[in-house]
């Protein structure tokens, strides 16, 4: 494909999404119908679409609507491409621009337009990452980089960079974990390599391993991941020490892959619904909650711009029942574990906040956060026990 059909085929998908189509399966369809596309080309289109996705206000303001054309003649502005390379009259390119359209957009104004925050969140962020909340904003603008975690159980990570490279994956240790990687070259190879497929490594951003490494995890220990999802976080703690360990989500269809990479990765993990995860005490709870995900955003843009004040209310009340429904799992020297994907302080510290008001006997005996300016997704982690404070 040339890159002006390229950017016809993003214009395409981005209509479509912005017409409340998913992203990734508006991509997967337009592959399947498009048998001429080569991975080069579905790669460069992903990446085209992706990056409209994470800037789409700046790029809707400089190309003067918030359409799939608007945003890709933002992106020409942007770069300094000249336009007229590719809105012209060839086969499979974008139709020739308009007077109006040449006349149309203009520079970003405000700081929440040229950082793509939608107006309503912009405070927020700035009420919860004060200096930091212009890097963060920044950072979700760009592409993430490929991380990897180490199943430390099998293998060192100089061990596994080794035998990636072996597959052209090359990696650099990635200071968030001492398990995570950051893949440097060979990304589009990970998945086929022999390291992956034998269940040396495994696709994980580094915050999130960040988060497993933080827990107090001991061998014996039995542990319950009560919103486990893909089962992400739930492998990195089997890796990190020989658990009694239980997976559990309101939504079980979300583990349907989970038994078949706990065997991949040589861990056993009990997959419970609720009535069985309540008929034990547990040594650590991992409460993962549903959140904005406004940590990852980077990595999935349109939760940005479908996020709205009412979904938020609803997150943090459905956030507040898990807590309260969770505390009661936690054995009496147990600890409950408090995680999310954001970066607002509503969904981290408030929450944990509000959670101490309602159950005065929890003491907060940590709390971390990583920022996507660091170099990971965003997250937070609290700590909870109900020991007492010290003397
Ligand atoms: C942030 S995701 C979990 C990601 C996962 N821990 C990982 O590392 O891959 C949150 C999960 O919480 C689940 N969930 C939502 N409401 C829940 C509830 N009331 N109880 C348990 N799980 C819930 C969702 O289905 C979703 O899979």
């Amino acid at each position: 494909m040339t890159p002006a059909a390229r950017v016809q085929a993003a214009i395409e998908i981005l209509d479509e999404i912005l017409a409340g189509a998913p992203a990734e399966r508006t991509l997967t369809r337009w592959a399947r119908r498009s048998r001429y596309a080569g991975s080069k080309d579905r790669a460069a289109l992903r990446d085209l679409v992706f990056d409209a996705l994470r800037c789409r206000r700046s790029l809707a303001a400089l190309g003067g609507a918030e359409t799939g054309r608007g945003l890709m003649l933002g992106a020409c502005r942007r770069d300094g491409v000249d336009p007229d390379t590719i809105f012209q009259n060839a086969r499979y390119a974008p139709a020739p621009l308009t007077s109006a359209e040449r006349a149309a957009g203009r520079q970003p104004e405000t700081a929440a337009e040229r950082l793509d925050i939608p107006d309503w969140l912009w405070p927020r962020l700035v009420a919860s990452l004060h200096d930091r909340a212009a890097p963060v904003a920044q950072a979700l603008r760009s592409r993430a980089p490929v991380h990897l975690r180490v199943n430390v159980a099998r293998c060192g990570r100089d061990a596994a960079m080794a035998v990636l490279a072996e597959d052209g994956v090359h990696c650099i240790p990635h200071p968030a974990s001492s398990a995570a990687l950051e893949v440097v070259r060979g990304s589009r190879r990970v998945s086929s390599s022999r390291a992956y497929r034998d269940g040396l490594v495994e696709l994980q951003d580094a915050g999130s391993q960040a988060i497993a490494e933080a827990l107090p995890l001991r061998d014996g220990m039995r542990v319950l991941d009560y919103c486990a999802g893909g089962g992400g976080k739930t492998l990195a703690m089997a890796a990190r020490a020989r658990l009694d360990l239980f997976a559990h989500d309101a939504a079980p269809s979300r583990m349907k892959n989970l038994p078949q990479r706990a065997e991949r990765a040589g861990v056993s993990v009990k997959i419970v619904d609720a009535a069985e995860a309540r008929r034990h005490r547990y040594d650590l709870v991992l409460c993962d909650v549903p959140c904005t995900g406004s940590g990852a955003w980077r990595r999935a843009p349109e939760g940005k711009w479908r996020l709205g004040p009412d979904r938020l209310q609803t997150l943090l009340r459905t956030q507040a029942g898990i807590l309260d429904e969770t505390a009661v799992l936690v054995a009496p020297d147990g600890t409950l574990a408090y995680a999310t994907c954001s970066v607002l302080q509503e969904e981290n510290h408030a929450q944990i906040a509000a959670f101490r008001q309602r159950e005065p006997g929890w003491t907060l005996r940590g709390e971390y956060h990583w920022l996507p300016d660091a170099g990971t997704d965003g997250f937070y982690l609290a700590l909870l026990t109900r020991q007492p404070d010290g003397p």
